[in-house]
């Protein structure tokens, strides 16, 4: 290139626009030549300047300009460079690093999830980079595998710093009164948006480090953390740090312990214990990483061995076009230098005439960007009781390194201390149960009014009417989308769920202790299991309270598809759902004379209510009171038990087979268990449970701490994800179960079909309607096992053909079953 041709101002018409690599929601990136270098690529993002006028993102546009002129002196390697600006009269332009590997979620997309050492590279060079983003005093705000691209090499650049928050574009922000509205600084992605962010629109430094978390949870798991069925849920999770470590993905090798520890200290809801940069660098996985050595963090991936699942995959697509990036121009100010890659192929070049480009309109492509997620943010936070003005104190973002001091988001446990939460009117409670000594409020926390409803509160809308003999409670829970039932093996919830009905409806005092025990790392196996200690601390911490909380009963009410909620004051709030397995319960004698015990749930991570019997009778003629005479535990179990049974049909339906040549289908009154069934199978649970109990010495050892006046934890029932343990309280009947409605053949064809189980390997078997009387007295509802019923006519002819071994099938389903119907009425006479 002539010196002329470096100092002069560069235009568009110095470029030759290639392939259109994506677009964006203000822009379209192109892949060009330097028309004066052909050796050298670049990626031009071309802005429309009508359109980032007619959509606001004036904002976002000078944002990523100022952002990645300041970071583009110093040529770190992790972030895209920005070589030139320029603009004619449609359009700005940013010649940018090319980055011909693509965005880093496509290549997680492609491997389904990194290998150990991957994901140790990957995070090696997020964090030098985000280091170095942020001693330039900048947060990013939306970090995530989208935002990070590859070179030709695999390595790692970060862009996408429409966001961004710096010195610059803040100072602007608080000089301009008349600034957007205040919900447009609530930025970034759903998935990976920070709880503080979330709960007091702060954000900082450390809102970057839990994307962070996020990533590195995601480069392991192929998913990040927190997903919802839609953001509300996905918020839902973040508040309440409801994520989960699936070893199931790792059939030999289990995940390491390490990385969970790291990514556990990384997703703190608290920003301010969150685990910085500098001490994430000593952390014991990257053990043997020597920081300083920057030639070997900024290696391409493509060096570093063991590519999880092969690298013949498709990975590195695009890597190998002979082309050179533009940044071989810089220098990499210290930075290992970028390989010279001049191609010696001749190039094809197309020479598009500039003004043709199309600038295309946003079709979205990513909808938990920014617009979205801001409304949805709000919305959450309506719905969590949290005020706009609450959240909106702190407006300014920090600017210097210094760690802001972020007040505690409210109503979100601390990871270490616990505070006490009267679900009852805060006016009735007694003094003792204001906030432990020990807790950390902010000024902006709200007070326990219903103003500011706790989480839960959001489960249902305010205004929704929730009396559940009014309102079909099941489509309003499903459509507030949020079910405190976020585990992933309780598809139950989801699929073929029950006209609710309730189960049990009673006033009882409620009493909600939010906490977070420490434990061993996530995992479900070891949080589902009961946690006695926990109860038992809390029950000897709360005692006194937990005696005089009996003074403002609330209506509670338990649903047949298992969910609970009460209703005090006018205000419905959802508290669990039964059939959660991460939910234990017990029914912890606490005055055993007066029988006046309580029934304790812990929801794993979170929250522990505390339920017992009213001791001043309600009269007040507030609503209906059904089956008062059922005890609370045996009902739980119940809804369990017919949650369950629901599963076990559905299951039975996915494959059925005959392994006799009789089989009795369940009928509309065979399929109830007789009372005594119900009986047989609750003692079995109990019996069962009494094991666990003396299996469980922490139980025998803690209650031995009460006093007189305490009994000991007698009945301590797990919360296994298939079935109630049935504990009966004294003197107390079991009621008879009610089952779904009975599925005849059709309607097991139907669900079949609905359910979509067409697979060759599961046709659905039926009853016969021609057997022969002997038959029917043989055995009710039998059928001949060569029969073979399915949505699939070719499963049909297959089935028999396979079974007949004759060419039967040939002359068609019916001619099939005929025959073979024939055959075995001949065979019975
Ligand atoms: N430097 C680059 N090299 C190669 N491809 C790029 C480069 N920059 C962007 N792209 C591709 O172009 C797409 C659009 O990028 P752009 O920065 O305009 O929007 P975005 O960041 O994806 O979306 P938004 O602007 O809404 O945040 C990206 O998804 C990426 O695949």
């Amino acid at each position: 290139m002539s010196s002329k041709n470096l100092t002069r101002k560069r235009s568009p018409h110095d470029f030759v626009f290639k392939q259109e690599l994506g677009h964006g929601s203000y822009s379209t990136v192109y892949k060009v030549f330097d028309k004066h270098s052909v050796n050298h690529v670049y990626a031009i993002k071309v802005c429309s300047k009508a359109h980032i006028i007619k959509e606001n993102k004036v904002k976002y546009v000078t944002i990523e300009k100022n952002t990645l002129n300041l970071l583009a002196r110093a040529c770190h390697p992790g972030i895209v460079r920005l070589y030139y600006t320029f603009h004619d009269e449609e359009n700005l332009y940013f010649v940018l690093d090319y980055a011909s590997g693509g965005e880093l979620l496509q290549l997680l997309h492609k491997m389904g999830r990194f290998s150990e050492s991957w994901s140790l590279h990957f995070s090696c060079q997020l964090i030098d980079t985000i280091e170095f983003i942020h001693s330039k005093g900048i947060i990013h705000r939306d970090l995530k595998p989208e935002n990070v691209l590859l070179n030709r090499f695999g390595r790692l650049m970060i862009t996408d710093f429409g966001t961004a928050a710096t010195p610059l574009n803040q100072q602007k922000q608080e000089d301009d009164q008349n600034e957007s509205p205040r919900c447009s600084s609530f930025v970034g992605t759903a998935e990976y948006v920070s709880p503080e962010l979330l709960l007091s629109n702060q954000c900082d430094f450390a809102s970057d480090i839990w994307a962070l978390g996020c990533i590195i949870f995601q480069f392991i798991m192929g998913v990040p953390p927190f997903r919802g069925k839609n953001e509300l849920q996905t918020f839902e999770k973040i508040a309440s740090l409801d994520y989960l470590w699936n070893n199931q993905h790792y059939s030999s090798n289990k995940i390491d312990p390490v990385i969970i520890k790291l990514v556990q200290k990384i997703l703190v809801l608290n920003p301010q214990e969150r685990l910085t940069l500098t001490n994430m660098k000593k952390d014991e996985w990257f053990d043997k990483v020597d920081w300083n050595n920057k030639d070997h963090i900024w290696r391409g991936i493509w060096q570093v061995s063991e590519p999880a699942y092969g690298s013949s995959n498709g990975v590195g697509n695009g890597i190998n076009n002979g082309i050179s990036s533009g940044s071989t121009n810089g220098s990499t100010g210290g930075f290992p230098p970028r390989q010279n890659l001049i191609s010696n192929k001749p190039l094809h070049v197309i020479d598009t005439p500039i003004r043709s480009i199309p600038i295309t309109k946003q079709k979205k492509k990513k909808p938990t960007k920014v617009s979205n997620t801001t409304s949805s943010i709000v919305e959450w936070r309506k719905k969590l009781g949290i005020s706009l003005q609450q959240a909106q104190v702190p407006s300014s973002v920090p600017i210097n390194n210094s760690k802001l001091v972020v007040p505690s988001p409210p109503l979100v446990p601390q990871p270490t201390s616990t505070y006490l939460r009267p679900a009852v009117s805060p006016r009735l409670m007694p003094s003792s149960t204001t906030p432990s000594p020990s807790v950390k409020r902010s000024t902006s926390q709200p007070s326990l009014s219903k103003a500011a409803p706790s989480h839960d509160d959001l489960y249902r809308p305010a205004s929704s009417p929730d009396d559940p003999n009014i309102t079909d409670h099941n489509s309003n829970s499903h459509n507030n989308n949020i079910t405190v039932n976020t585990t992933t093996n309780n598809n139950y919830n989801d699929i073929h769920r029950p006209k609710t009905m309730v189960l049990k409806q009673d006033y009882v005092n409620i009493f909600e202790i939010p906490f977070k025990p420490d434990g061993p790392p996530m995992s479900l196996e070891s949080y589902s299991k009961i946690n006695n200690d926990i109860i038992t601390e809390l029950v000897s911490k709360f005692r006194p309270e937990l005696k005089s909380f009996s003074k403002s009963p609330v209506l509670s009410t338990l649903f047949k598809d298992g969910t609970l909620s009460y209703k005090n004051d006018g205000f419905s709030k959802h508290m669990v759902n039964v059939g959660d397995p991460d939910l234990s319960m017990y029914d912890f004698e606490f005055y055993e004379q007066k029988n006046d015990g309580f029934l304790i749930l812990e929801k794993y991570k979170y929250k522990i209510w505390f339920i017992s019997l009213p001791t001043i009778p309600v009269t007040n003629g507030l609503g209906p009171i059904v089956n008062s005479d059922e005890n609370w535990v045996d009902c739980f179990f119940r809804a369990r038990q017919i949650m369950d049974e629901h599963k076990t049909v559905i299951n039975k339906l996915k494959n059925v087979h005959l392994d006799e040549p009789f089989m009795a289908l369940p009928s509309p009154i065979e399929s109830r268990p007789s009372s005594s069934n119900v009986n047989d199978s609750i003692k079995e649970s109990a019996a069962i449970s009494r094991k666990t109990q003396i299996s469980d010495k922490s139980v025998n050892t803690k209650t031995s701490t009460f006093t007189e006046s305490t009994s000991q934890v007698v009945r301590n029932v797990s919360s296994p994800p298939s079935f109630g343990n049935g504990v009966k309280r004294n003197g107390q009947k079991n009621s008879p179960l009610t089952l779904q409605p009975p599925l005849s053949s059709p309607a097991m064809v139907n669900q079949s079909k609905k359910m979509g189980y067409r697979s060759p390997s599961s046709p659905i078997y039926v009853r016969s309607p021609t057997l022969s009387p002997q038959s029917q007295s043989m055995k009710k509802y039998a059928v001949p096992n060569n029969m073979v019923i399915s949505s699939s006519r070719y499963e049909v002819l297959n089935a028999l053909k396979q079974n007949s071994g004759t060419n039967v099938a040939s002359s068609g389903a019916s001619a099939a079953f005929k025959n073979l119907q024939k055959k075995k009425m001949n065979q019975h006479k």
